[in-house]
């Protein structure tokens, strides 16, 4: 039985954790994994002759990162379909109210196997929280995985993630990471990590250099779209960032299984380092911004809140009015995803402060990252959101491409991403938008709205799984266009209004069942 066939029956007590083996049989009594010897069973202190958990009984949880549209999906999906005999779970993240990953993934799930979206916020912002209960909740309700794939936002801050695998006692005791793998868009890197936050987005950091810091594997994706000078000029770049981990060359994320899962290439003393640097790095920027704002303050006449006002910028706060220097700005307002106004909640990382509190674990690794505790939570530039669209009916093809061009034409540099699930009027089957900059591709799935599937279950009814993919789909909900923008400084209003001109007057419910075209639409 492997490491991965985890029993928690109940949490506390003695508890035949994890094998068949006797010797590998660890029991777990108030939170810790102690030798079956050492359990005394009316002892309930925790002090003396407990030890750490060796990572070979904890869930390997592979954390894959990598900047938006670089190809994570594109990993998940690949590795669900190379392997079936690894039980995988995937926690999907989510930037934006809207989630269209899970729907990119769900089709590749095995009944053993499950799917997790957490979509109330970036998973590097405001959702540590519910990692640690996701994760929790695993061994709590008996489920067993061999892996977990983690997928977090494009713009995920690692550094948060990582910290909550290392800070918190309870995640620590059941979970390991497994690997930081970094998918990287060959064509878009070098753009990517020049990208700055703008000069008030005080202490923001650039994800996609984060990301590569932290990586202990790189794909460097999407080979296929560049020359071999410019694939040598996007090594370059990553090697500027990141000289230790190994980069492997892909094309729709496909690596070999075994370069994938079970690496334990993991290195927390380098990770440590690093959280260490950018909590520096970010103690530094709001003490600047500070005495930014407190000078700022001095000029100003009869603003005796200023510098208050500016500190709370500078953490992330959500400042409505202007500030000085420092700018808590009125993006706050824009910013639809949590990433504005929430830097209360971050500030006190319960999980961060009660390691600390608690000094248990492996003190050194703990104290050196417990500055982490107090990180500022929004990470991100402020100006960058996303736009998450729900529109019932069906869009009008010729109308969306009007759209989309016209909106490319007026945003194609800030657009960073789009992606969505779409009906148009006429077509029975649903599209998948894909946008990374101006590649745009939208194609059909092999899924059907409900109101086209009678005929197609008809035509396949002597073939059981086409029979039961058909009812999957009849049960759907109806028709509907949900799509993500990703981008800086986007114009919700405009868009919203634009795209829904772009809906079709019939949303093409009564479709005559033709087979949608091949190759799909290019918005
Ligand atoms: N040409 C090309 N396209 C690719 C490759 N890998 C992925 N794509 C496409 O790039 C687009 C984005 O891929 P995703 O896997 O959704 O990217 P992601 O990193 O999950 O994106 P976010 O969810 O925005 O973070 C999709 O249209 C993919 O089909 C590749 O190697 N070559």
């Amino acid at each position: 039985m492997s490491g991965a066939d985890q029993r928690d029956q109940g949490g506390h007590g003695a508890v035949d954790q994890f094998s068949d083996d006797e010797e590998q049989q660890y029991y777990l009594q108030d939170g810790v994994n102690r030798d079956p010897e050492e359990v005394d069973p009316d002892d309930d202190s925790e002090e003396e002759g407990c030890y750490e958990i060796p990572d070979e009984v904890k869930t390997p949880v592979v954390i894959l990162l990598g900047y938006l549209g670089a190809g994570k999906t594109t990993l998940v999906n690949y590795i669900l379909k190379e392997q079936r005999d690894l039980k995988i779970c995937v926690i999907e993240n989510e930037f934006g109210a809207v989630s269209i990953d899970d729907d990119l993934v769900s089709e590749n799930v095995r009944e053993s196997e499950d799917i997790v979206v957490m979509d109330n916020g970036c998973v590097c912002c405001t959702v540590r929280g519910d990692l640690v209960k996701t994760l929790l909740g695993f061994s709590g309700k008996q489920k067993v995985f061999d892996f977990i794939l983690l997928e977090t936002t494009g713009l995920a801050d690692p550094s948060p993630i990582v910290s909550t695998f290392n800070l918190d006692q309870d995640i620590n005791d059941f979970y390991r990471v497994d690997s930081l793998i970094c998918v990287v868009d060959a064509k878009h890197i070098g753009q990517q990590l020049q990208r700055q936050p703008p000069p008030e987005d005080v202490g923001k950091v650039n994800e996609a250099a984060q990301q590569l810091a932290f990586a202990d594997r790189i794909l460097l994706n999407k080979t296929d779209l560049v020359s071999k000078e410019e694939l040598e000029l996007a090594k370059k770049h990553i090697s500027q960032v990141n000289a230790f981990a190994e980069i492997i060359e892909t094309q729709k994320s496909r690596a070999p299984i075994k370069q994938l899962l079970g690496l334990s290439s993991f290195n927390l003393e380098r990770t440590l380092e690093l959280l260490e640097a950018e909590a520096a790095a970010e103690a530094k920027a709001a003490e600047e911004a500070q005495q930014r704002a407190a000078a700022a303050a001095g000029h100003a006449h009869g603003h005796s809140h200023a510098a208050e006002d500016a500190g709370a910028a500078a953490g992330g706060g959500g400042g409505a009015h202007a500030c000085g220097d420092a700018g808590c700005s009125h993006d706050h307002g824009h910013d639809h995803h949590g990433h504005g106004g929430h830097a209360h909640d971050h500030g006190h990382d319960a999980h961060g402060e009660k390691r600390k509190a608690d000094g248990d674990g492996d003190g050194a690794a703990h104290k050196r990252a417990a500055p982490l505790g107090s990180v500022v939570a929004t990470r991100h530039n402020t100006k960058v959101g996303s736009i998450g669209l729900t529109l019932p009916g069906s869009l009008d093809v010729a109308l969306f491409n009007e759209f989309m061009a016209d909106l490319m034409e007026r945003k194609a540099a800030d657009m960073y991403r789009c992606k969505g699930v779409l009906s148009f009027a006429g077509q029975p089957n649903k599209y998948v938008f894909q946008g990374v900059h101006e590649q745009i591709v939208c194609e059909p799935t092999p899924h059907l709205w409900p109101d086209a599937v009678q005929d197609d279950a008809d035509d396949s009814s002597d073939d059981g799984s086409a029979a039961a993919a058909a009812a999957a789909d009849a049960a759907g909900p109806p028709r509907h266009s949900k799509i993500v923008f990703i981008g800086y400084d986007l114009d919700k209003e405009w868009i919203e209004q634009a795209l829904r001109r772009a809906l079709a007057a019939d949303d093409g419910s009564a479709a005559d069942g033709a087979a949608a075209e091949e190759g799909g639409a290019d918005a």
